[in-house]
C-alpha cells in the first residue's frame, strides 16, 4: 500500500478536494521563502476544516526545534517534515512531541548513511524543493531498505507509475498537481490520486 501526500496546500478548497479524492496526508509549507508559504495562523483554519483521518504535516527548513514546536501548536498540525539541513539532535527534540519525516535533497546518488537518521520516515526529494524537477530513480537505491520511504520530487501523473512500481511507503507531490504555484488543479489531483488508488487496488489482487 502506497500512501499519497499532497503538499503545498494554501487554500481551503484544495485541502477539501485532496481529501475527497483520497489523499492520506496534506502538507503545509511553513518556510517563509517558499512561494507556497502560509503562516501558522493561516494554516490553522484549513487544517481544522479537514476530517480527522487525514494527516496534517508541517514542512520546515532549518527552523530551530523550539520554533517548530511553537508553530506546530499554533497551526494545529500533527507531523513535522524537516526539509533543510537539520542535525539529528533537532529531529530528536521535535520527535519527543511529533512524528518526524526527514526530507533529503538529492544532488546525486543517495547515501546509505541517512538510514540511521532519527525519523519515522525518510522523504527523498530533488535538489530544489517544490520545483517540480525529477531525478534518476536509481539514485534512491541505497535508501530502499528503509521501511518508510516517501518518494517526492517532480512527480506527475506521467512518471508516477515508475515510482509506484518501487512500492514506496508514500509518494509526495506539489507542483505536479498545481494549476499555478500554491493553487491545486482538481483534475490533476484526480488523475494523480486515482492512479495511486488503482495501483494499490491492483497490487492487492496479485
Ligand atoms: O514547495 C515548496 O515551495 C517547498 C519549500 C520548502 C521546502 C519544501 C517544499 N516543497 C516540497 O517539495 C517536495 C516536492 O515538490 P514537487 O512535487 O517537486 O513540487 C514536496 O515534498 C514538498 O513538500
Amino acid at each position: 500500500m502506497t500512501r499519497a501526500k499532497i503538499c503545498g496546500i494554501t487554500r481551503l478548497e484544495d485541502a477539501l478536494w485532496a481529501e475527497a479524492l483520497g489523499a492520506w496526508a496534506l502538507g503545509f509549507v511553513l518556510v517563509p521563502s517558499s512561494r507556497r508559504y502560509l503562516s501558522p495562523e493561516a494554516v490553522r483554519p484549513i487544517a481544522r476544516a479537514v476530517g480527522p483521518l487525514v494527516v496534517r504535516v508541517g514542512v520546515f527548513a532549518n527552523t530551530p526545534p523550539e520554533a517548530v514546536l511553537r508553530q506546530m501548536e499554533a497551526a494545529g498540525l500533527q507531523v513535522v517534515q524537516l526539509h533543510g539541513d537539520e542535525p539529528p539532535e533537532w529531529a530528536e527534540q521535535v520527535g519527543r512531541f511529533f512524528p518526524v519525516i526527514k526530507a533529503i535533497r538529492l544532488f546525486g546518488p543517495a547515501s546509505a548513511g541517512w538510514l540511521s537518521y532519527p525519523a519515522e520516515a525518510l522523504l527523498v526529494d530533488g535538489a530544489s524543493p517544490g520545483s517540480g524537477r525529477a531525478y534518476p530513480l536509481e539514485w534512491l537505491e541505497p535508501l530502499r531498505p528503509h521501511p518508510r520511504l516517501i518518494i517526492a520530487g517532480g512527480l506527475t501523473v506521467e512518471n508516477l507509475l515508475a515510482v509506484l512500481a518501487l512500492k514506496p511507503y508514500g509518494v509526495d507531490v506539489s507542483s505536479g498537481v498545481e494549476a499555478a504555484p500554491g493553487r491545486k488543479d482538481p483534475e490533476k489531483l484526480r488523475g494523480f490520486l486515482g492512479q495511486v488508488a488503482r495501483f494499490n487496488g491492483a497490487s492487492q489482487n496479485q
